[in-house]
């Protein structure tokens, strides 16, 4: 996790062009971009680029869903093997409707090409992960994102406040096409949660309904990433090395890379797959599953010529759930 939480005022960097507001340092890029050099806030140390792919597998859950026993024990398999190894794995077959997902990372371009004035007034409410934010300006003073996020709250029994209040607070009368694309979208991956959670109680040999009675009042951080292209890639990150905390993350990207993962010792790309989503355990998983399974530093670099987009579904059980290692 970026370990530059620093809670004193953020000072005018004159460096960086930018306009002050309260105190943090606004995320301008088109700005940026147009400077000769990178801003030092953004230069992240020591910097090495992946040389080579992750081999996560590809999980058909085709078979999985329909009951399919030899696809089901393939997929068990499959799922074990990635997740105590490194903890990532991508599925395709996964139900999820190729054109939502389509409509989720293109309606994003309706948040993030906003009048920068018009973004900051969407307040980033600190503690509640929830709003919009460039650079995360304000919480860190060196190793600033080269990205700007939206974040909300998603609880499956109680969408309605958060697609309906906060949507048409936040958005105004162009809230009600949001409210349809991601109010779907968060369903459908809640669903999916779902499934993953009894493959992964299958794939530890406990009972299949055993994590998502766990998860049954649970919510989501659902981000979105977006990650404009910068001329000095090389030198940034768009998301700097972490581990997720939650459980479990519903990753949708666009055909751009820019997902690594830091295993046996070195960074290695993740290969988006147009008809994939990639799924990995976060920290509170790690203690669902006795330790057997991990959960893996991973970061995102940016593009020196291209956009990248990526929604993350983080999921979460009930706040209060006690997560304990089971003992058996
Ligand atoms: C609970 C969360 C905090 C972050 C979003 C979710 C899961 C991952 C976390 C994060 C992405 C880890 C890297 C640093 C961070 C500040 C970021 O780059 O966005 C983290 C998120 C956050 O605190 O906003
Ligand atoms: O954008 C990506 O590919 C990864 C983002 C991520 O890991 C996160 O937001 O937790
Ligand atoms: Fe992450």
């Amino acid at each position: 996790m970026n370990s530059n939480k620093d809670s004193s005022v953020v000072l005018p960097q004159p460096s960086m062009e930018q306009t002050q507001k309260n105190g943090s340092i606004v995320f301008d890029y088109h700005k940026l971009q147009k400077q000769a050099n990178l801003p030092t806030e953004f230069i992240w140390p020591n910097l090495e680029l992946a040389q080579e792919e992750l081999r996560e597998p590809l999980i058909d859950l085709h078979g999985f869903l329909s009951g399919d026993e030899r696809a089901t024990a393939e997929a068990i398999d499959l799922v074990r093997g990635a997740c105590v190894n490194h903890g990532f794995f991508q599925v395709i077959n996964h139900g999820v409707d190729a054109s939502l997902l389509k409509a989720a990372i293109e309606e994003t371009d309706s948040i993030f090409k906003l009048p920068l004035e018009r973004k900051l007034s969407i307040p980033i409410k600190t503690g509640l992960a929830k709003g919009y934010a460039g650079a995360h300006a304000g919480r860190f003073t060196t190793n600033l994102p080269w990205k700007e996020t939206f974040t909300f709250n998603y609880h499956e029994k109680d969408a309605e406040p958060l697609f309906v209040d906060y949507f048409k607070s936040v958005f105004g009368q162009d809230f009600e096409r949001k409210r349809w694309i991601y109010q779907k979208y968060c369903q459908a991956m809640w669903k999916l949660s779902g499934v993953l959670f009894e493959l992964l109680a299958m794939s530890l040999g406990v009972d299949r309904k055993h994590y998502k009675k766990f998860f049954e009042d649970g919510y989501s951080i659902v981000r979105f990433n977006f990650y404009p292209p910068c001329k000095n890639s090389a030198l940034t990150l768009g998301t700097g090395p972490h581990y997720d905390p939650n459980s479990l993350t519903i990753l949708h990207q666009e055909q751009v890379e820019g997902l690594e993962v830091f295993s046996n010792n070195k960074w290695q790309t993740i290969r988006p797959r147009s008809d994939a989503l990639v799924i990995n355990i976060g920290d509170t998983f790690v203690a669902l599953s006795n330790g057997l399974y991990k959960s893996c530093l991973h970061r995102a670099v940016v593009n020196g010529e291209r956009e990248r987009r990526s929604l993350a579904f983080f999921v979460n059980p009930k706040a209060d759930n006690v997560v304990k290692s089971r003992t058996t």
